[in-house]
This record gives C-alpha cells, sequence and structure tokens, in this order.
C-alpha cells in the first residue's frame, strides 16, 4: 500500500522497533468478521463458525454477504473483529440504560442489544439523518425491541438526558487510520492535521456525552485510528478537564495492549486503555478507553416517561391481530402502545419523553393502522420469537428468494385459509406474509427487496 510519507514518519517515530511490523501490516490482507445473533433461538445455518474471535462470546472470523437468508433475516451482523472489541468492553448487564451516541450503521449498538436481552433501554443515536435510516433498519433487522433510535445532535442528547444512563458509548468519528486496508479513500483523505481536526470534534462530542451519564456510570470511548492526538491525548484530555472521571483498567487478552501513556502526558492511567494494533492482532485497529463517573457532573433531572398516545380503538385493532395471528403466551402491556401517525409502535418499558427529539424508531414497531385492522410490520416479524406467533409457515430458499424479490408463492398445503403467517427459513424470521387461499402474498418491504 502506498501509505503517505508523514505516516510513516510519524508512526516509524511513535512505533520504533515494532514500526516496520505495523507498516508491513498494511499490506497484508484485511481481516472481516461477524457475530451471530444471541436474541435468535437458532444459530444461522450456511456459515462457517470455526474460527471463533477469541474476546467476544458472539463473534467469529469471515465474511457474510447481504444477500443471505442469515444476514437479512438479522442472524448475523458483519463487524470488524476489533470492533468487536468496543462492545465486549462496554458488556452492559440486562436492565442497564445505555446510550449510544454516534450508532451508524449499527455495529456496537447490535452488539450491546445483544448483551440487553431487550430488557433496559438503549437509545441508538446518530446525527446524519442518512445514515439515521440505515442504523434504524439495522435495528430492526436484528430483532431490537428495547431501542430507540434518534437523529440528534450530542447537544439535544445531552440537555434531554442528564445524568440519565449507565452505560455511554463514544464511537468517534475519527481519521480512520485502522480503515487504511479496507477503504483507499481513507487514506487518500488522509493528512498530518488530520488528527488534530478529528480531536476537536472529538472534545466537543465528548463534552456533551459527559452530562449524560449518572454518577457511577461508566463511559466508552472508542475510535478506529493510531493517532494519539485522538486517543491517549484525548483520555489525558478528559481526565483534566473532569476530574469526576477515573479510568477503569481494560483487561486484555492476547494480542491487545496497553494504551501509551508517554504518547500523552505520562498519566500512568492511560496504560489502562487497550490497543488494538493489526501485527499484534487479527483485526484492522481500535482504540478503546473505559472510564467512571465517581462524582456527578450535572444535577440529575427527573426526565418524564412517554405515555401512550394510542386511542382506544387503534388498541383493539393491536388486540384483535394478537388473538388472531400471535400465540396465547404473548403477552403485552397496552399502555406501552405508541401511536405516531398511522403507524403503532410498542415503547421500551422505561420510555423516556420524547418531546423536542428527532425520533426515528421509538420501540418496536408494531405495525400499520389501516381501516378496521392492522398490517404487521417488518420489524415485528423480525423481532417475535417462534413462542409467540400461532402461525408460522416454513418455506424453502428458493420461496425465500421469490419472497425478498418480492414476488407471490402458491403452495397447496398452507396451514390456513386467511390470514397472517410468518415466514420461517433455515429456522429463521424472514417477514409477515398474508395467506389468502393456496396463495402466499408479499409484505416484504419494496425499500429492501433485492434479487439473489
Ligand atoms: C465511527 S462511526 C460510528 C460507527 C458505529 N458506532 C458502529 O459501530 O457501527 C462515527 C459516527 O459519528 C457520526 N458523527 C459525525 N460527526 C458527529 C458529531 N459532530 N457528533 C456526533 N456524531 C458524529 C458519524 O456520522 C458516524 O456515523
Amino acid at each position: 500500500m502506498n501509505l503517505p510519507e508523514a505516516f510513516i514518519t510519524k508512526y516509524s517515530q511513535l512505533l520504533g522497533d515494532q514500526a516496520p511490523a505495523f507498516l508491513a501490516s498494511f499490506d497484508q490482507p484485511s481481516y472481516s468478521g461477524f457475530r451471530v445473533n444471541p436474541l435468535r433461538d437458532t444459530l444461522p445455518k450456511n456459515v462457517d463458525l470455526s474460527q471463533p474471535v477469541p474476546y467476544t462470546k458472539w463473534g467469529y472470523y469471515g465474511k457474510v454477504t447481504g444477500h443471505t437468508i442469515a444476514h437479512q433475516s438479522g442472524a448475523v451482523y458483519s463487524q470488524e473483529p476489533s470492533a468487536m472489541f468496543v462492545g465486549e468492553t462496554v458488556h452492559p448487564v440486562e436492565g442497564d440504560r445505555v446510550l449510544d451516541l454516534s450508532a451508524a450503521p449499527g455495529g456496537k449498538t447490535t452488539h450491546l442489544g445483544s448483551f440487553l436481552n431487550n430488557t433496559g433501554l438503549l437509545v441508538s443515536n446518530e446525527i446524519m439523518p442518512k445514515r439515521a435510516k440505515v442504523l434504524s433498519e439495522n435495528v430492526e433487522r436484528f430483532g431490537l425491541t428495547n431501542t430507540l433510535v434518534l437523529n440528534e445532535t450530542p447537544e439535544v442528547i445531552a440537555k434531554h438526558f442528564p445524568a440519565y444512563f449507565d452505560k455511554v458509548v463514544v464511537d468517534a468519528p475519527c481519521s480512520g487510520e485502522g480503515m487504511f486496508r479496507k477503504d483507499p479513500e481513507a487514506v487518500a483523505y488522509w493528512s498530518l492535521d488530520y488528527p488534530k481536526e478529528c480531536a476537536d470534534r472529538q472534545r466537543t462530542i465528548l463534552a456533551e456525552a459527559v452530562k449524560t451519564i449518572k454518577p457511577g456510570g461508566e463511559l466508552v470511548y472508542s475510535t478506529c485510528t493510531f493517532a494519539p492526538e485522538e486517543d491517549e491525548q484525548i483520555i489525558a484530555w478528559l481526565l483534566e478537564t473532569y476530574p469526576q472521571f477515573e479510568v477503569v483498567p481494560i483487561d486484555k487478552p492476547a494480542g491487545i495492549v496497553d494504551g501509551h501513556p508517554e504518547w500523552a502526558n505520562n498519566d500512568p492511567a492511560l496504560a489502562g486503555t487497550a490497543r488494538l494494533f493489526p501485527h499484534l492482532m487479527k483485526g484492522e485497529g481500535h482504540f478503546v478507553a473505559k472510564l467512571r463517573l465517581t462524582d456527578a457532573l450535572v444535577s440529575e433531572k427527573k426526565v418524564r416517561r412517554e405515555t401512550s398516545h394510542t386511542s382506544k380503538e387503534e388498541s383493539l385493532l393491536f388486540k384483535k391481530f394478537a388473538e388472531e395471528t400471535l400465540a396465547p403466551a404473548y403477552t403485552y402491556d397496552s399502555k406501552r402502545l405508541l401511536t405516531f401517525g398511522e403507524q403503532l409502535y410498542y415503547m421500551p418499558a422505561e420510555m423516556p419523553r420524547l418531546e423536542k427529539l428527532r425520533v426515528v424508531r421509538p420501540g418496536l414497531h408494531l405495525g400499520t393502522l389501516k381501516k378496521g385492522r392492522i398490517e404487521p410490520s417488518y420489524a415485528l416479524g423480525l423481532a417475535l420469537k417462534p413462542v409467540d406467533i400461532a402461525q408460522e409457515l416454513v418455506i424453502t430458499p428458493e420461496e425465500w428468494q421469490l419472497v425478498v424479490h418480492g414476488d407471490i408463492f402458491k403452495r397447496d398445503d398452507l396451514p390456513i385459509k386467511k390470514g397472517w403467517v410468518r415466514l420461517v427459513c433455515e429456522g429463521q424470521p424472514i417477514v409477515f406474509a398474508k395467506v389468502v387461499g393456496n396463495t402466499v402474498k408479499n409484505f416484504f418491504p419494496k425499500g429492501l427487496r433485492f434479487k439473489v
């Protein structure tokens, strides 16, 4: 790879005798990876699970392409292996309130959601509208039901959620030196001053993020760059600016090494941060730091809960759908139904007030309110467990190809004559479809259709 001269000089000075191995790693092939979805009852088929990533329970090396059953059904999420160390470091526990402040396309969010197991609250935010949409689609695909997807600035988030979260993740926009092997544009965009520009933005984001953490709560800061300006120096600045934080030393499995205090202000605590270098481990590279807020930074204000705006009639439509299509074991709390225009959602149990927020997805999308009925959503089809559904129809991979292309198909052995069935293929949820006679009508979302 043609690395910029200034990059070579900088890292030769910083890394000394390790520099040749580091620089040579840019000529090695990049690593791909994926995580399996623990919210699914069944492991994906036709996916190679022979090479686990050692530091995360759900991670594997290898590639799963987009147009496969495993991917469409949300049984896997593709993620570069070193990025998996971020979610693993956050390690939320069930019931936590978690903020993922710069979340698109959703690698960390889906990982955090795997730990939360649809309990607690995950607020997943992305500032760029188009990226927020992709994030929301990935939250849907992964079957997250406890997740509020927002399209906000860090300032608005800080104002809305003072001292609210147990865990806050800032996976910061950065100079992306760890993307060089995958993305030639990242190399072309790089300059010696770029890390400093990124660091300014990172400080601005962090100055807001810190306000959202509860006393005793944790902040995980990460980048996919090697630049000390954006890594150790940011944490040094944070500790100097906010003495209420302390570094929580990260346990490092083989190949993951200590941060470098000498690349910042020599604060020995910085050794507790983690560096993932491509010449030392099987991944593209990351920096991860974990901090605990020991004393309150801002005063905690009670964040009011959102209330259901759903009318009695709308609530009855969902009840009717649930009685006809879902299993008796499926229970829900009608106070958590939320109507947004024509759309009906099921809020996470602890849904905060949504007023003044740009909301992309306020929890689980249940469906669209039509005249006298509900059309179940794609999200609902992907989120419900098999025990929650009365009618499932197992389809073949060939039928799956028709479904994701938006085509109807016919079968003589359909379980019902008329009504909704959830299609299942290779043990994974696919989508709700409508049976009419011997035809299975297609409700695969138009914008997501593809040809295999
Ligand atoms: C490294 S990416 C996040 C990747 C994501 N966490 C994941 O795992 O899939 C950084 C994100 O920060 C967003 N971003 C850019 N400028 C920002 C700002 N000023 N405040 C907050 N987020 C910003 C970018 O749009 C981008 O989606």
